[in-house]
């Protein structure tokens, strides 16, 4: 059974300094949802506060996991990953100095996940034949392209239900781009995963989306009912897509 995510009028921020203002967005179960939005705007904020991060000062925020909801507030983040939820979070965040078979067995920290690894870890291996060939590769001298692959494998590791990716283009030359959004969408349709994805790379992000949210200033400006949509709106061809 597919898992969905539901936020509905959060506000956060940090210390003084408000960054969400009444923010809802809903991921429906087997969609990939792109949240779309230049440097600065609060993708990584909306992020952080799914995955306990962060705790919003008002609003809710809850997930549904094979038919059974979860409210997210008061759960610690290792309890929110429990549930099924694995980030792969901006830049990357490996261990440069452990191999790539070691940050992949890092991504199964959890106990449930532990029992799977054997498994998971042959899965990655063949989702990503260059990481079986790389395994005792040093993670941080490999490409970026092959570094962004690693953490997509890390996450899978936990066997998500739901996969958050946030900012997979950074650092990456636009080939690359290219074949690491098209290696998620493969990801999700063979795992049955539900992706919500933060993007600054609008036409790369918009090629699998299956539905969009833009994000200015902490508020969402746009809401697409599907990628078409938000590629014909003029004011994203304009800003966004430079039509
Ligand atoms: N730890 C923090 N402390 C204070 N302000 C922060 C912190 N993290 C982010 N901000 C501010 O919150 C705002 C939104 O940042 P956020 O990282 O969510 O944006 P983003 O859309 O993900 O962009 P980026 O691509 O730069 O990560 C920015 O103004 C940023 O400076």
């Amino acid at each position: 059974m597919a898992s969905s995510i539901r936020i509905e009028g959060i506000d956060a921020g940090y210390g003084a300094v408000r960054v969400l203002e009444d923010v809802s967005l809903d991921v429906n179960p087997g969609e990939t949802v792109v949240l779309l939005g230049t440097n600065g705007n609060g993708k990584s904020t909306v992020i952080k506060c799914i995955m306990g991060l962060l705790r919003p000062t008002k609003g809710r925020i809850s997930v549904t996991i094979d038919g059974v909801t979860h409210d997210l507030g008061g759960l610690s983040t290792v309890e929110i990953v429990d549930l099924g939820i694995a980030l792969v979070p901006e830049g990357r965040r490996l261990f440069p100095r452990l191999s790539v078979e070691e940050n992949l067995l890092l991504g199964a920290f959890r106990p449930t996940a532990r029992s799977a690894m054997k498994d998971n870890l042959a899965f990655c291996y063949e989702a990503f034949p260059r990481l079986a060939e790389r395994r005792r590769q040093l993670a941080g001298s490999m490409s970026g392209g092959e570094q962004q692959m690693l953490a997509l494998g890390r996450a899978l590791m936990l066997a998500p239900k739901l996969l958050l990716v946030d900012e997979p283009s950074v650092g990456l030359a636009p080939v690359l781009v290219a074949r690491t959004i098209d290696k998620i969408q493969e990801l999700k349709e063979r795992w049955g995963l539900t992706v919500l994805m933060a993007e600054q790379n609008f036409t790369q992000a918009l090629r699998i989306a299956d539905r969009g949210y833009v994000i200015v200033h902490g508020h969402i400006a746009f809401e697409g009912r599907s990628a078409a949509e938000l590629a014909d709106n003029e004011l994203i061809r304009k800003f966004y897509l430079g039509m």
